[in-house]
C-alpha cells in the first residue's frame, strides 16, 4: 500500500529563546495534503512552531526535515536553501507583510516572485509580468470579489481587504504548504467563510494547510487534525473527527485561559462531524 509522505516531521526538537524553551516537541509528523489547526492559549507557542518550519528561529536541540529540506541544531540550512523553502511555503501572518505603496494587484503579483517559470530577476526588478501571470492575479482578487480595488494602494484598503489581498498572493505562489496565522482575524462573518473556502480550495491543489486558530468554531471548517499545544509542548493531537468540546476546554482551563467562542465548543458531536 502506498503511504503518503510527510511533508513535516520534526523529533526532539526544542527551541530556547532568551533562556526560556519555548517549544519542546518530542515527535511530529504531518503527512502531505493533511489540513492541520493548531490550537492553545496565549503564548503557548503556535507562531513559535511556525517559525520554526520556515526558519526564523533555530532548534537548540533536535531535528527536523520540512518539504525534504533537512536541519537539526548542528546543521542549519543555507540560507539560499531557506529561501528555496520559504519560495514553497506560502504565509499568512497576523503581520500580512503587503508592501503598503503598492497597488493591491501588484502586492498579489510578489506572490509568482517565488515561481521560476512565471519571472525573471530583471523582470520582477521592473515589475514587468507576464500579461498571462496578471490575468491569474486578476482573477484571484475577483474570486475575493476585489476587483473593483486592484490599483487601489494596498494602504489605503480595509483590514479585511489587505487580508484578502495576502490570500490571493498566497494563491498566485501555489505553495506547497500553507502557514496561516489567526487568517481570520478581524474579519466579519461572511469574509470568514470565504478566506475558510479559499484556503480548503488552495490546500485541494496538494498543498498542506497549518491554520493557527483562537476561534474554536473555525476548527470544523478547516483541520483534518488537531494539534493542541501548551507551554512549548503538544498536548493533544487528535482527528477533527474525534475533537470533543472537553479537550479544547482542559487545553484552555489549564492554561488559565478565557476559552475563546466558547458556544462553539458546546456545538454537540454530531454537529461537528456533519460541518467537516
Ligand atoms: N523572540 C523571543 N524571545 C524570547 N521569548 C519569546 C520570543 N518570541 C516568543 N517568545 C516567547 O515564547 C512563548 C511562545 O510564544 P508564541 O508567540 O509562539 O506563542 P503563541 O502560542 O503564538 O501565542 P499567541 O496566541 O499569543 O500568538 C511566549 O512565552 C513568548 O513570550
Amino acid at each position: 500500500m502506498m503511504t503518503t509522505p510527510n511533508d513535516i516531521e520534526l523529533t526532539g526538537v526544542k527551541v530556547e529563546q532568551a533562556g526560556k524553551l519555548t517549544l519542546d516537541i518530542e515527535h511530529l509528523a504531518i503527512q502531505r495534503g493533511q489540513r492541520v489547526v493548531i490550537v492553545g492559549a496565549n503564548g503557548a507557542g503556535k507562531s513559535t512552531l511556525l517559525k520554526l518550519l520556515t526558519g526564523f528561529v533555530q532548534p537548540t536541540q533536535g531535528s527536523g526535515c520540512v518539504l525534504g529540506y533537512f536541519f537539526n541544531n548542528k546543521h542549519c540550512l543555507r540560507a539560499r536553501q531557506w529561501r528555496a523553502l520559504r519560495a514553497r511555503t506560502g504565509q499568512v501572518m497576523q503581520s500580512l507583510h503587503l508592501v503598503g505603496r503598492l497597488s493591491a494587484l501588484d502586492n498579489v503579483l510578489i506572490g509568482c516572485l517565488a515561481r521560476r517559470e512565471a519571472v525573471s530577476i530583471w523582470r520582477s526588478w521592473l515589475r514587468w509580468h507576464h500579461p498571462a501571470i496578471v490575468e491569474q492575479a486578476m482573477m484571484q482578487l475577483q474570486t475575493l470579489g476585489l476587483a473593483n480595488h486592484a490599483h487601489t494602494r494596498a494602504d489605503r484598503l480595509s483590514g479585511g481587504e489587505r487580508q484578502k489581498v495576502a490570500l490571493a498572493r498566497l494563491a498566485l505562489q501555489q505553495p506547497k504548504l500553507i502557514l496561516a496565522d489567526e487568517p481570520t482575524a478581524a474579519l466579519d462573518p461572511a469574509a470568514t467563510d470565504e478566506v475558510c473556502q479559499y484556503l480548503n480550495r488552495l490546500a485541494q491543489a496538494n498543498a498542506t494547510l497549518i491554520t493557527v486558530v483562537h476561534d474554536a468554531s473555525l476548527i470544523p471548517r478547516l483541520a483534518d487534525r488537531v494539534i493542541g499545544m501548551a507551554s512549548g509542548k503538544i498536548v493533544l493531537d487528535v482527528s477533527a473527527s474525534e475533537l470533543m468540546p472537553a479537550h479544547l476546554q482542559q487545553l484552555y482551563q489549564s492554561a488559565n485561559a478565557p476559552i475563546p467562542n466558547s458556544s462553539a465548543l458546546l456545538i454537540p458531536k454530531p454537529c461537528l462531524a456533519v460541518a467537516i
